[in-house]
Parts: C-alpha cells; sequence; structure tokens
C-alpha cells in the first residue's frame, strides 16, 4: 500500500500592521503554532508514528502570506490546517480558502489583543464562503504571556486533530471487494459514489477466483506459508466438532482446510496491501495489491457453498497479531459488507486498534434472560454481538489497559497479551449446513467490562450515508448462564455481550430501543467510547448522525452546525446537506 501520511499544517496569522503592531506579536504568535504541533505530535498514526505537523515558514499577515503556507503545504502533503493567533488578524485574507483541507482555528482567549475576535469574524467568513472550520478558544482568559494550552483547548486540538488525519487517512486509498454481494445484504451492494464523494475512496473488486488461481499457482510467499502454517498448528487450537456429527469432515480432510485457510489469509492480505516478495518470485503485478486500506469478503454463498470459509483469513486479519508478529490490524468486512467495513475503518483510524464486526444478533431482557437461565440479570438487559468467527481476536478482552480488559493499539500489545488473545480463542469446524465447504469459526467469549463504541453506516435513499453510534460496555456473564444461551444460539461463533448506555430517551431509552433502532443486520465496535471523535468525523464528511448516546458536551463540531439551528441534532442533518459530500 501506499503509505503517505496525511500532515497537519499549522498556519500562525497575525495583524499584518508593520511598524509596531504585527513585530510585537510575532514571538507569541510563532509560539502558539510551536506549542499546537508539539501537543499534535503526542498522537499517533495507525503504524504507530508521530502525527506530523508542518508549520508555514512565516506568521501569515495578508494574501501573499497565505498563498506561500498554502504551497508549501500542497508540497508537504498537509490535508488538514489549524490556524492560530493571538491578536486580530485580517480574516478573509489570511484564512484557509482550499477547498480540501479540513480547518479549524484556535483564537487566543487573552483580553490584550482580540484573538478571540479574529476567531469569530474568520468564522464567520468561512461558514459564508462554504468552508466549515472549528473554532477553538479557551473557557478562561490568559494572561498575554502566558504559553500553556489550557485542557479545553487541548482537548479541542486533539480531537480536531484525531479526525483529521483519519479523513487523510482514507484519501486516495481503496475499499476491495473480494466478491459482491453476500446472501442479499444491502451493505454488500458496494456503491463507488458513496466512497468516492465522501471518503475520496476508491472501488476495487476482484472475483473470489483469484484466491484459487492464486493457490493453484502459488503466488503467494511459499516460505512463509511454510512458517504461518506451523505458526497456526501450534497457536489456533482446533475445537471439537459441535455441528456437523457423523457428517464431520476427518481430521486428515481438516488438515487440508487448514492449509487452505492459512493460504487464503495471506493471499487476502497481499490482493489488500501488496507483498513485495511476489515480485521476487516474478509475479509483480500482483505484487502492487490494490491499495487497499479496508477490504470485505463475500463468502456466502458461492464460495462457501464449496470452499472453506472466509472466517480464519477475516479473523487473523482483523487481530493486530499473526505469524509476521504484532503488526497493525487490517479491516476486513464479513459478508463483503462495506458499509459496516467503513464503520470498523473509523473505528481503527480513531482508536489506533483493531475492530470488531459482528451480527447484531440476539436483544435479551432481564425477563428473557430469566426464563432461559433462571439468572437474575444485574444490568437492563443484553445485546447479543456474535457472527461467524469474523471477529477480531483483540475483542478477547485479553489485553489490558490499568490491569483491566482493553484492545489496543498494536505497538502496545506485548507478546503475552498476544498469545493470551490467541490461547482464549479456539476454532470450530463450521457448521456444514451454513458452509458446506468447511473452514473455522474462531470462538471466544469478551471479556466484560471493556468500554466499547458500536457503530454503522447506513446509506438512504433520499437522503444519502448516516451513521448511528451507541457507547457501552461489554458484559460478562457467570459461565454456565452464558453456555445455556450461547448453546441455543451459535455456540461456535465468538460472543460479546454488550450494554449500551442508555439515555431513558429515543434510541436509547432502553436496551430494546438500541437493538430496535439498529438500521442493518452488522455493527463494528471499538475499544473506548469514541463516539465524540466519530461524530466530530462524521461532521468532516458530511454524514449525519442519526443515533447517538454521545453526552451534549462531548460533542465538537464546525462552527457552522450552530447556524443550522438550537437542536443539534436536526441542525447536523440541515447542515450536512446544505453543504453536500466533502468530495463531490
Ligand atoms: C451463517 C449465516 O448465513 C450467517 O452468516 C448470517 O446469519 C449472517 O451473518 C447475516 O449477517
Ligand atoms: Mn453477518
Amino acid at each position: 500500500m501506499v503509505e503517505v501520511m496525511p500532515k497537519i499544517g499549522i498556519r500562525p496569522t497575525i495583524d499584518g500592521r508593520r511598524k509596531g503592531i504585527r513585530e510585537s506579536l510575532e514571538t507569541q504568535t510563532m509560539n502558539m503554532a510551536k506549542a499546537a504541533a508539539e501537543l499534535i505530535g503526542t498522537l499517533k498514526y495507525p503504524n504507530g508514528k508521530p502525527v506530523e505537523c508542518v508549520i508555514a515558514d512565516t506568521t501569515i499577515g495578508g494574501v501573499n502570506e497565505a498563498a506561500a503556507c498554502a504551497a508549501k503545504f500542497a508540497r508537504e502533503g498537509v490535508t488538514a490546517t489549524l490556524t492560530v493567533t493571538p491578536c486580530w488578524c485580517y480574516g478573509s485574507e489570511t484564512m484557509d480558502m482550499d477547498p480540501l483541507t479540513q480547518k479549524a482555528v484556535w483564537g487566543f482567549n487573552g483580553t490584550e489583543r482580540p484573538g478571540a475576535v479574529y476567531l469569530a469574524a474568520v468564522l464567520a467568513a468561512h461558514a459564508q464562503k462554504g468552508l466549515p472550520a472549528f473554532g477553538i478558544y479557551g473557557r478562561d482568559v490568559q494572561a498575554a504571556t502566558d504559553t500553556t494550552i489550557p485542557d479545553d483547548v487541548r482537548g479541542k486540538i486533539l480531537g480536531f486533530a484525531r479526525a483529521a488525519v483519519a479523513v487523510g487517512m482514507m484519501r486516495g486509498k481503496s475499499y476491495l471487494s473480494m466478491g459482491s454481494v453476500a446472501m442479499g445484504i444491502a451493505g454488500s451492494i458496494v456503491d463507488p459514489e458513496f466512497f468516492e464523494d465522501y471518503l475520496n475512496m476508491r472501488c476495487e473488486s476482484v472475483d473470489m477466483c483469484e484466491i484459487i488461481r492464486r493457490v493453484n499457482e502459488k503466488i503467494y510467499d511459499e516460505e512463509e506459508f511454510e512458517r504461518a502454517l506451523a505458526w497456526t498448528k501450534k497457536n489456533c487450537r482446533q475445537y471439537q466438532d459441535i455441528y456437523n456429527g457423523a457428517n464431520g469432515k476427518s481430521q486428515a480432510d481438516q488438515e487440508k482446510v487448514w492449509e487452505y485457510v492459512v493460504k487464503m489469509t495471506m493471499i487476502g492480505r497481499d490482493l489488500m496491501a501488496g507483498n513485495p516478495e511476489l515480485a521476487e518470485k516474478g509475479f509483480r503485478e500482483e505484487a502492487e495489491g490494490h491499495n487497499a486500506i479496508a477490504g470485505g469478503f463475500q463468502g456466502q454463498r458461492q464460495w462457501t457453498d464449496h470452499m472453506p470459509n472466509g472466517d480464519f483469513m477475516e479473523t487473523v486479519l482483523n487481530s493486530s497479531f499473526d505469524w509476521n508478529g504484532i503488526r497493525e490490524a487490517f479491516v476486513l468486512a464479513t459478508e463483503n459488507d462495506a458499509l459496516n467495513g467503513t464503520a470498523m475503518l473509523f473505528g481503527h483510524l480513531l482508536s489506533n486498534s483493531a475492530s470488531g464486526f459482528s451480527d447484531v444478533r440476539t436483544y435479551w431482557s432481564k425477563e428473557a434472560v430469566k426464563q432461559a437461565t433462571g439468572y437474575d440479570l444485574d444490568v437492563p438487559g443484553l445485546i447479543h454481538l456474535i457472527n461467524s468467527g469474523a471477529t477480531t481476536m483483540d475483542a478477547t478482552g485479553c489485553e489490558s489497559l490499568d490491569g483491566k480488559p482493553a484492545m489496543k493499539p498494536f505497538w502496545e500489545i506485548s507478546e503475552t497479551e498476544a498469545q493470551a488473545c490467541l490461547d482464549a480463542t479456539s476454532w470450530v469446524p463450521a457448521n456444514l449446513g451454513y458452509f458446506r465447504g468447511g473452514g473455522f469459526s474462531s470462538r471466544f467469549l469478551t471479556k466484560g467490562g471493556m468500554p466499547i463504541t458500536l457503530s454503522r453506516i447506513n446509506r438512504v435513499k433520499g437522503l444519502g450515508p448516516v451513521l448511528q453510534i451507541a457507547e457501552g460496555y461489554t458484559y460478562e456473564l457467570p459461565e454456565n448462564i452464558h453456555k445455556i444461551i450461547d448453546d441455543r444460539t451459535d455456540p461456535g461463533w465468538p460472543t460479546t455481550w454488550f450494554v449500551p448506555n442508555l439515555t431513558g430517551e429515543g434510541a436509547f431509552k432502553d436496551v430494546y430501543s438500541v437493538m430496535a433502532n439498529w438500521g442493518a443486520n452488522h455493527g463494528a465496535f471499538n475499544y473506548g467510547h469514541i463516539g465524540a471523535d466519530l461524530i466530530t468525523l462524521a461532521s468532516m464528511l458530511r454524514i449525519p448522525v442519526c443515533m447517538h448516546n454521545v453526552p451534549e458536551d462531548k460533542i465538537f463540531r464546525p462552527a457552522v452546525w450552530n447556524a443550522f439551528g438550537m437542536d443539534k441534532e436536526g441542525a447536523d442533518y440541515r447542515a450536512c446537506a446544505a453543504l453536500g459530500p466533502l468530495y463531490r
């Protein structure tokens, strides 16, 4: 994959009046830029490297200096800009006019000079010109000599930067469909217009028979395959065949399936990201890959009716480790549900950790749990997240943060934690009723008490894409109680029990309402409460949020959203409609 990391450009704007005013402000203004760059540099790209900032060569007092800054930023690959100033500057003469950059302005809240006044003036200019910008100024007045960034300003700069980096990361990359529409699932009817207009991504597709060709013609790294198979045999424990009784495959046949699914995993990865080793073998075209930052595998049914299913490939690629060690997780959607894949991609880019993929299968009320198991649930209800094994092994909850279960960026995961995730996962011979070609599904039970955010994109005729978000926690039923329910469901698939945070209103009135308001069969989940970041990201892309339980004081959108009315949700819809998709 072409690794171009999007940079954030810092624009120190200044009062252009020489012979006194400008000179007195140069140092303070440049220092704000340096402080902002230093702060943003504490963030990481998903590859673990620090986020890079570029500062304009000079402060910007007028249009010529603004143009020089824009030229530098274009050369440097800047995709978002943060304008900083402690003073009055000339709004439309100094602002960032690039229609494609994400924009924020930090106006220093002092009283010696009117930084916050410039902020208001330049935000008005942005609103008037249809170039949305995030407004940032501190709640408390600071002394002119105070070079610290107050906490509230830090939070806003970082929130803006995280989402802006995510927008930049997607630009120019691809979504790769392996196969097409799975079982009539609308999310796998991939729409290039959505990817192009909203994300600036290209839709690529390969027929699943490409996998067969690569297996048959040995278009994979054969040395890697030997290593991968040995690693798989050592670390991926085959579970008993709980589905197929006398019809099950012999162990000799299962060994062949293991070999096949390991090859599928390598080939799926090579299709997405390319692999220079293939060029060494003479396969230069195949070595290139599809520059895919996300992908999906149709599987059902044409492939799975005949060939081993994609569960091993999906689970392993979506995890932060494999036979090559601990590495960045891929984003690979089951059933080629590209809209869930997009939510997985958003979550991965914002959290830098692996994304889970699940069916949103069953709502369990307290009463239903009591009736089925005799157990008194101590939470208001549960949503059963479960899918044939596509879910990342990071979701076992065997990584930890401050002693609690977590899903972490790969550079924070230890060998011991990766091993614990593998040890907590077993591999169940696929239900041949569903998957005639066999395969192995990952099976695990997510540890309780992990903060997670469930999200999903849906496309709606006449409206466009919408994002839904539910923050909540994982939950752990006592083992024997879980077993009763799991045995009735799909005991060979990974389970995450989810309890959304309730607000008592609307879609979050109760747990039932959350499930009833979910827009499709799948949800993506990520570690942490990342709803606010998702909302910021959605506003940058002009995707309205149709359902969320994020506290209002955490929501950060471009300032012009305020002009679309006081009711935040309605304003979001109106602003997204008026502005239209970012790359249209
Ligand atoms: C095996 C079945 O076809 C499942 O894969 C199916 O219920 C789904 O996952 C639907 O999203
Ligand atoms: Mn599914």
